[in-house]
Order: C-alpha cells, then sequence, then structure tokens
C-alpha cells in the first residue's frame, strides 16, 4: 500500500449503545463492539456523545479510552459541557459537530464560518490536551476556508446528501462537490475524512477519491452486523474501501 491509495476505517458504534438504551439494559456492549471491531481490521472507533445521552454514555467514552488498542474519534457539539468532558478524558481525536436535540441523525455540517471565534477556541483548548481536531462540515467552500483558518488540522465532510440522492444525476451531482472539496481541502493543508450515510453501495465511490484519508462509518455497518455479526461487516466494508483505494 502506498500513501496515496492509504484509505481509513473508522467504525461508529454508537447504535450498538441504541439498541442497549432501547430496553435499559448492560447488553449489547459498545465496548466489546469496539473490541471485536478493532480485531476485524477497523482502524479507528468512532462514538458520538451526544447531549441527550441517546446513545452512547461518559461510562462507554471513559472505558474506551482505557482500552482501545487503536485510537478514539470523539464526536461532540461544541458546549462547555463537552469541552470539559474532553479534556477529562483526552480523546487521540475530536471531531466538532453541530448538534439539535430534536433532529434523528446529524442534519448538515458545523457552521465554522458563522462561528469562527467560537471554534478557534475549542479548538485551541482541544489541541492544547493534544487532541487531533476535526471539523464536520458541508462541502462547501466558504466552510472548508473557515476550517483552515480556525486552525483544526482535519475535516470531515458530511457525505449525507451523497448518501441520500436518488437519481444518478444527483448522485453523481453530489459526488462531483465532494471530489472538489477534497481537492479544495488539499490544497489547503488540511487531512481529509468523510463519512454520515455511507453503506456497502455507496462506500466506494467516496474511498476512491485521491486524498480522502479516512471514512467514518456507523449505521449501515451495524445494520449489517445484525445478520452477518460485526466481523464480517467490518472486514466487507474495509476489503470494498481499500479495493476502491487502489483504484486512485
Ligand atoms: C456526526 C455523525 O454523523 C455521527 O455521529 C452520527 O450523528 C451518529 O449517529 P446519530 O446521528 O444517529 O446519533
Ligand atoms: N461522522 C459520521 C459517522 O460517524 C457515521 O455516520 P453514520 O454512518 O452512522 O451515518
Amino acid at each position: 500500500m502506498t500513501e496515496a491509495n492509504r484509505i481509513l476505517l473508522g467504525v461508529n458504534i454508537d447504535h450498538v449503545a441504541t439498541l442497549r438504551q432501547a430496553r435499559g439494559t448492560r447488553y449489547p456492549d459498545p465496548v466489546k463492539a469496539a473490541l471485536d471491531a478493532e480485531e476485524a481490521g477497523a482502524d479507528g472507533i468512532t462514538v458520538h456523545l451526544r447531549e441527550d445521552r441517546r446513545h452512547i454514555q461518559e461510562r462507554d467514552v471513559r472505558v474506551l479510552q482505557e482500552v482501545l488498542q487503536t485510537r478514539m474519534n470523539f464526536e461532540m457539539g461544541v458546549t462547555e459541557e463537552m469541552l470539559a468532558f474532553a479534556e477529562s478524558i483526552r480523546p487521540a481525536h475530536v471531531c466538532l459537530v453541530p448538534e439539535r436535540r430534536e433532529e434523528l441523525t446529524t442534519e448538515g455540517g458545523l457552521d465554522v464560518a458563522g462561528q469562527e471565534k467560537r471554534i478557534h477556541e475549542a479548538v485551541q483548548r482541544l489541541s492544547a490536551i493534544g487532541c487531533e481536531v476535526s471539523l464536520f462540515i458541508d462541502t462547501d467552500e466558504r466552510q472548508i476556508e473557515a476550517s483552515a483558518r480556525v486552525g483544526a488540522p482535519a475535516i470531515e465532510l458530511h457525505t449525507g446528501r451523497y448518501a441520500d440522492a436518488h437519481t444518478p444525476a444527483e448522485v453523481a451531482l453530489e459526488l462531483a462537490r465532494i471530489r472538489d472539496g477534497v481537492e479544495f481541502g488539499l490544497a489547503r493543508g488540511l487531512i481529509i475524512n468523510a463519512g454520515h450515510g455511507l453503506h456497502y453501495h455507496n462506500v466506494e465511490a467516496v474511498a476512491a477519491i485521491p486524498g480522502v484519508n479516512e471514512l467514518n462509518i456507523g449505521h449501515a455497518l451495524i445494520a449489517h452486523a445484525v445478520f452477518v455479526g460485526l466481523k464480517q461487516a467490518v472486514a466487507e466494508m474495509k476489503a470494498l474501501m481499500i479495493a476502491a483505494a487502489h483504484r486512485r
């Protein structure tokens, strides 16, 4: 594998916790899921500690921080509560995301351009404790430029619009938007990750874009795991990504 066709898979285990929270049980444990995902080839584990604690809990994040062999990508809203929590656990990677309590899932990216001072301060605080910070943003040149200005080393492009596109023309348009965004971000020195709504049927085109560093994938992968087991679900996703990245 060369640097040019290297691609990483971050497995988002939020929805293992969703199943646990549905009954208030101790199972299934997202920590076990994380360890199994790592064994199957995950390059990192992503968790989103939502303000409403609908899936991942603080305990999960604390235990993961102790037991992961890879690294945790800790997704969080830009709030004082979350910043203080991140400072207490010091994850390797923090991804700042927008959050609304009423949303079904993360709708759109963080408005970095509209709140540069606030995001800059958060990036500074997190960088000071050794986190590599990424910003979960829409593929929009204004947002990418603002992300570089606030000092984040990485961005994660929200692929939800691509994943939700219906017609071939819409899919091609959204894919071209992502490709252009990756190029634009790379030219500004950013590390480019992507994710949201990615699935076995749509992941390859994104993994094949030159310069994409990591894909974070959760819901579709955990759903597939219900039928084939988590280790196989992770291995299948990683194999698709690696084959696609070799076609770059
Ligand atoms: C930021 C992001 O895209 C993921 O964290 C995703 O939000 C996880 O799933 P939910 O949106 O269902 O919490
Ligand atoms: N940041 C995106 C993520 O972690 C996974 O999103 P999804 O695959 O659960 O939609």
